[in-house]
């Protein structure tokens, strides 16, 4: 019986699910009866009481069949996590939030055209003060309050009610018939004021036209059952074989050669760079594979058909076709609050007879209790790290302690730019990696890191490294450990306050630190520390702490469920809908979450205002642009325009609307820039997926991306540089006049070319100065050589330039830009600093006594951060010079600086900037 009823309900979800999406108001209005009719008033009760039933059966369910195997491999005791699935059923609580604010209360205008007025000809004449004092009796009685809320009216609503109620019972010419005598016989003592609560919600349902269907919209916002969603796969058999590990344990290693021994499988990544190294990993094991993101389409099979296997982006997983194995990988995701919806979707949905889930054990018991509910049998693997890895006792403290293989992990891009700052101050060839980089120079810049020959071997990473990348890395080195987390979803949509800046997790803590010491590359072992002392002990307590259990998955609501709102509510915009289904949508927030719509309503207000169907306004909501970059957002709404222009957006038109042709970039913000123009060219891709009638130029697109990919890398290349020149054109502009300076005959000569003809074409270009040095504050345009050939010959003369550069005394000084001059100071100041000048590893304390030079400062009832003496003692110091004596322990590259320094006028510099860091102190 549950089963039929279960079966009935199921077909009904999916009925709404396969709405299409050229449907008109009036088959919205034919099909959404249906389903109210079938699932919603005719079966509700049945409904409601089935699927309780339901939830309570089911743990009984499993607890005879398919869970035995996780007993057996020691997952936690079914019984406890038993209760709590119940328990949770019975907690199934609405949210809390109050939507009222987001319902406008509509027009309702007096009654003014009247050919009979029949209430007056039987109540006979109603008098406006009577009416007025009956209406303020009406809005005291408490019993109208109670009823009223009962009826879905909290107090502002119930105010505005009243107002509008009152205009037209006092502006109307003649009144109802059935209000009037009402309104007579109140007047008479023949009736209660609390008789006009019929007439009054009867206005009330005018003004607020979603209370009529508010039962409506709540089932049809229900998401408290996800696990009945998919009704052909509940009908499965499935097994979840769980592989839980520390990062690099082999656990994805074991799930994808299940993937390649299958006759058919998919393998559903968190980045396109991991769906496409299993692509590309399958392919050369000699089966074929098909690559799917949100932006690409590959077809592995012959002649360019789909084969049997597929890898892709967890968000484009394929719900339609049966696999024998599945992979969903970094399982632990399912609680990431903008994305963690697409594994629930993936692990509920998927239809394979074996689902290999792969991530940290932190979501185990979530995922054994949504198996418990889906009736699969669930196994639980662990695995061990493959390579020790090490936590160290000491912080790198200093630039001068870097070795090769070296990974500095920041938070934020001006932590990146000061520590390459620092490290190409010191001669170093640095590689560096972060999340908005395109992800062909995220290889490039990886590939640069790993080749043994190659003189880069330090990288400067965020934490873009912890997924999806394969690097030789031997330490890496926590430059801060303060990120910004975004936290749980507001439900209302705004963003604005959900994120804050925190110490890293636990999780992200090992996610990164994994990465050292990856078996199979050149470093076998792992080490992990912080670069600054005061950090150490704090990440060695966030990597003692338990892993955080992953209690919750996300969830997400489907396109037809907002179409079927947007029936109920035709006046309402997309964000509105959205906003209100985010507030009175159900769920069981003992297992799930509702994902952060922020974003997506925020997409929708944009495009709001332009005439596009409904379900095409959902789809380019849901487009995967980060709103904070402007450049992005108005070529995607201007790409909304098109669409609803019904004109096809060419190669031309972008290539107008993103100012192509570009040049290398000279700054850091035309980086930045140009990697928004990169997520412009992604974004055409991704529609041209889902609208392709208007965006059709896709070849021509991918090719615009590989020459973007390029230009930023030859960018990111010099990156501190262009950080540099961001910060001081002035040095820029000194180092761009050098270089124009060089004897461009004495360039060519330097070239040792292998082919005599490129040689030839290359010496022909320079001195027809047609070529001209690659610098990053020039473009060159290749003229007559080939794309490749050219960039070769570049790359050789930049690095003859960088070489010259290098051997050039006079660059070294200029090297030492401001930036870098900066974090010299700083670290003057470090150095300067009381604790370290007398060699104490404690900060000083109340009371003790301090020498700075030749001077000692007491710090006597005073904390020594405030020490005025102390500060005023060490400006004397830096004005007599007295300071630059005490200078012990620096390094050889300091050393030439500081004797640069002492050459140039650049001493009184450090004066004034160690003074004006003190004041900022102070
Ligand atoms: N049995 C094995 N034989 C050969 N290579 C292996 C084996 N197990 C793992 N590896 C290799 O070790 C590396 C780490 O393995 P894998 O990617 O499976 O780790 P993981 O636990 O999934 O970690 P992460 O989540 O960091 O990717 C990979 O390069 C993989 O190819």
């Amino acid at each position: 019986m549950n089963r039929c009823c279960n079966k009935l309900l199921l077909k009904n979800l999916n009925f709404l699910q396969c709405l299409n999406s050229n449907l008109t108001q009036k088959d919205y209005r034919v099909l959404s009866t249906i389903v109210q009719y079938s699932l919603f008033d005719k079966h509700k009760i049945t409904f409601n009481e089935q699927t309780r039933h339901l939830s309570r059966d089911i743990p009984k369910k499993h607890q005879k069949t398919g869970h035995k195997s996780a007993k057996n491999n020691n997952t936690t005791s079914s019984n406890s996590r038993l209760n709590g699935i119940t328990k949770n059923n019975a907690n199934q609580k609405e949210n809390a939030k109050d939507s009222s604010d987001i319902f406008k209360p509509l027009e309702v205008k007096p009654i003014t055209n009247i050919e009979e007025d029949i209430g007056f000809e039987l109540g006979g004449k109603l008098e406006k003060s009577e009416i007025n004092k009956v209406l303020i009796n009406f809005r005291q009685d408490e019993k109208v309050l109670i009823l009223a809320q009962e009826a879905g009216l909290n107090s502002r609503m119930f105010n505005d009610v009243l107002l509008s109620f009152r205009r037209f019972c006092l502006q109307s010419k003649a009144l109802p018939p059935d209000l009037h005598i009402k309104l007579s016989d109140i007047i008479k003592k023949a009736a209660k004021e609390n008789d006009l609560l019929p007439y009054f919600l009867k206005h009330a349902h005018e003004l607020f036209p979603h209370l009529h269907c508010m039962e409506d919209l709540k089932h049809i916002s229900d998401l408290t059952e996800p696990s009945f969603w998919y009704l052909e796969t509940r009908e499965m058999k499935r097994k979840i074989i769980y592989h839980a590990g520390p990062t690099n344990s082999g656990k994805t290693y074991s799930a994808l050669k299940r993937f390649q021994e299958s006759t058919s499988g998919i393998y559903c990544g968190p980045l396109k760079l991991l769906a496409n190294e299993v692509y590309i990993k399958t392919n050369n094991s000699g089966r074929t594979c098909d690559l799917v993101t949100g932006e690409e389409r590959k077809f592995g099979g012959e002649d360019g058909k789909p084969s049997d296997h597929m890898a892709c982006t967890v968000e484009m997983v394929n719900l339609e076709k049966n696999y024998e194995v599945a992979v969903i990988d970094e399982i632990q995701m399912i609680r990431d609050q903008q994305r963690g919806w697409a594994w629930t979707r993936a692990l509920l949905g998927i239809k394979a007879q074996e689902i290999h889930v792969c991530g940290d054990i932190s979501a185990s018991d979530l995922i054994s209790d949504l198996s418990f509910l889906t009736g699969d049998e669930f196994e639980l693997k662990s695995y061990d790290r493959l390579t020790p890895l090490t936590i160290m006792d000491k912080s790198l403290e200093s630039y001068d302690n870097v070795e090769p293989g070296d990974c500095f992990v920041c938070f934020n891009k001006n932590d990146i730019y000061n520590v390459l700052n620092n490290l190409e101050a010191r001669g170093h060839e640095v590689a560096v990696i972060y999340g908005s980089m395109p992800p062909g120079v995220k290889l490039s810049q990886a590939a640069r890191f790993n080749d043994p020959n190659d003189k880069c071997k330090i990288l400067v990473a965020t934490d873009a490294i912890g997924m999806g990348l394969n690097l030789n890395i031997r330490r890496v080195i926590f430059y801060s450990l303060r990120k910004v987390q975004l936290k749980e979803n507001k439900i209302d949509g705004d963003e604005k306050d959900s994120s804050e800046i925190e110490n890293i997790t636990t999780s992200q803590a090992l996610q990164i630190a994994g990465r050292a010491g990856r078996f199979n590359t050149a470093f076998k072992d792992g080490f992990v520390t912080t670069f600054k002392i005061s950090d150490l002990p704090v990440l060695k307590d966030i990597l003692k702490q338990p892993l955080e259990k992953t209690t919750r998955a996300g969830l997400h609501p489907t396109a037809e469920q907002i179409e079927l709102f947007a029936y109920h509510l035709p006046n309402h915009s997309l964000s509105d809908l959205i906003k209100i289904f985010m507030s009175i949508c159900k769920i069981d927030s003992g297992q799930y979450f509702l994902c952060n719509f922020g974003e997506i309503a925020y997409l929708a207000e944009m495009i709001d205002h332009i005439p596009i169907k409904l379900r095409a306004k959902y789809t380019f909501a849901t487009s995967p642009i980060n709103r904070k970059q402007t450049f992005v957002c108005s070529c995607f709404v201007k790409f909304v325009r098109y669409y609803s222009n019904n004109e096809i957006v060419t190669d031309e038109i972008l290539k107008k609307m993103i100012e192509w042709p570009f040049k290398i970039p000279q700054n850091v913000n035309e980086v930045a820039h140009l990697e928004s123009v990169y997520d412009v060219l992604d974004l055409y891709l991704w529609l041209a997926y889902r609208f392709p009638d208007i965006f059709t130029y896709i070849e021509e697109v991918k090719l615009m991306r590989i020459e973007l990919e390029r230009i930023i890398y030859e960018g990111v290349k010099n990156i501190s540089i262009l950080n540099q020149s961001g910060n001081s054109t002035r040095h820029l502009m000194r180092r761009h006049k050098r270089i124009e300076n060089q004897n461009m005959s004495q360039i060519t000569n330097m070239f040792t070319f292998n082919n005599n003809n490129n040689n030839n074409q290359m010496k022909q270009l320079i001195t027809e100065n047609k070529v001209k040095s690659n610098s990053p504050i020039e473009q060159t345009t290749p003229i007559k050589l080939d794309k490749i050939v050219f960039s070769n010959l570049i790359s050789k003369k930049d690095q003859k330039i960088e070489e010259l550069n290098r051997s050039d005394e006079e660059s070294k000084s200029d090297k030492v830009d401001e930036a870098a001059m900066k974090s010299k100071y700083r670290k003057l100041v470090d150095y300067l600093n009381i604790s370290k000048s007398v060699g104490d590893k404690q900060k000083k304390k109340k009371g003790d006594r301090i020498t700075i030079g030749n001077k000692e400062i007491s710090s006597k009832n005073e904390n020594l951060d405030n020490n005025a003496s102390y500060k005023n003692t060490l400006k004397e110091l830096i004005e007599n010079g007295t300071i630059e004596m005490s200078l012990k322990g620096i390094t050889k590259n300091e050393a030439k600086t500081k004797s640069d320094l002492k050459n140039s006028n650049e001493k009184d510099n450090l004066s004034l900037a160690i003074k004006k860091i003190l004041e900022t102190k102070t």
